[in-house]
């Protein structure tokens, strides 16, 4: 690489195997990991060396400060990198899943990213009662979380401003959440960039189809928008790892006769008492039991 001529930017949006980047002079330049050199994505800070006009080679990708992804059987899905927090979209109607915001929240913790949940489509009052039921537990281990509705635009700007100011927030959700919906409130012209790439690839008009940065309109912030997700699968995590993603075990672990405690059926534990006590909910028990099984039947650790 010639140093003289690289350029700094940032990656804005993947599209398989090119890359769009936005050098910080503001003009964007589509670009190609050089050789055989993947694993780049949205948020990161690459060295590009321009070629012609409008494309480049990325020639470095540096340091990154964090990294969000999920591991599904043996692929693994990187969501975006240099996030300040992670906001997960959730709904009522259709009752978001319980499980799959869990493993959310693990892997936030696990990339030291601050998650806050969003709970969409307030409106729908009959619902609504369960859902918050739902998010009870999670309000009750310290996760903020934040109602609001995609359909009532004004408020939703209001509530989310100071959240998203001079930020960069990766905004996740299971499909049918209204993640799209409510971005298109923050970003109004976001749809038409998905729209276009969407008929591009020969996809659904309204089918989020790659990860994507977008500048919020008035300049204070940034948000990372990612295709909606059916599964979260946490492979890549130790059994450190998926127990930092409870904060409600903290206190039970503390009492824990064996430093290598795994809280599943060890004489002394302190989270199996706490859940006994029923300072535990069962069911954020049973999700750590879960991907704890499933790591150990890939055979992780
Ligand atoms: N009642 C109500 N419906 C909403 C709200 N926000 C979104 N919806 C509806 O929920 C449905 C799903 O919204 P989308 O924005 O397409 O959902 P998504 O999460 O982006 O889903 P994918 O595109 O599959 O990832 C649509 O019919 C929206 O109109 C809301 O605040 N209230
Ligand atoms: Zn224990």
């Amino acid at each position: 690489m010639d140093k003289a001529t690289a350029l700094r930017g940032r990656i804005i949006a993947a599209h398989g195997r090119h890359y769009t980047v936005e050098l910080t002079d503001g003009s964007v330049r589509k670009c190609f990991p050089r050789g055989k050199k993947a694993g780049a994505t949205v948020g990161d800070q690459v060295l590009i060396s321009p070629q012609g006009e409008r494309e480049g080679a990325i020639d470095e990708v540096l340091p990154r400060r964090n990294l969000l992804y999920r591991s599904d059987d043996m692929r693994t899905k990187q969501f975006a990198a240099n996030v300040d927090q992670l906001l997960i979209v959730v709904a009522p109607e259709p009752l978001f899943s319980d499980d799959l915001l869990g493993r959310a929240l693990v892997a936030a913790r696990s990339a030291d990213i601050e998650p806050v949940i969003l709970l969409n489509k307030v409106d729908l009052q009959d619902a609504l009662p369960r859902a918050r039921q739902r998010l009870d537990k999670l309000a009750n281990a310290g996760i903020p979380i934040i109602e609001l509705s995609a359909y009532a635009p004004d408020e939703l700007r209001a509530i989310l401003h100071p959240l998203l100011k001079d930020r960069c927030s990766l905004l996740l959700g299971q499909s049918g959440m209204g993640k799209s919906t409510l971005l298109n409130v923050l970003v109004p012209d976001a749809g038409a960039h998905t729209q276009a790439h969407s008929e591009a690839l020969g996809a659904g008009k309204h089918t989020t189809t790659s990860t994507r940065l977008y500048h919020l309109p008035d300049g204070s912030g940034d948000i990372i928008d990612s295709p909606g997700f059916q599964a979260f699968g946490l492979y890549h995590l130790n059994a450190t790892d998926i127990e930092r993603g409870f904060p409600e075990f903290v206190d039970g672990i503390a009492h824990c006769r064996y430093y290598n405690c795994t809280h599943r059926h060890e004489p002394g534990c302190g989270v199996l008492a706490a859940l006994e006590r029923g300072d535990i909910p069962v069911e954020r028990h049973e999700l750590y039991k879960r991907i704890l099984a499933e790591n150990e039947a890939q055979g992780r650790y």
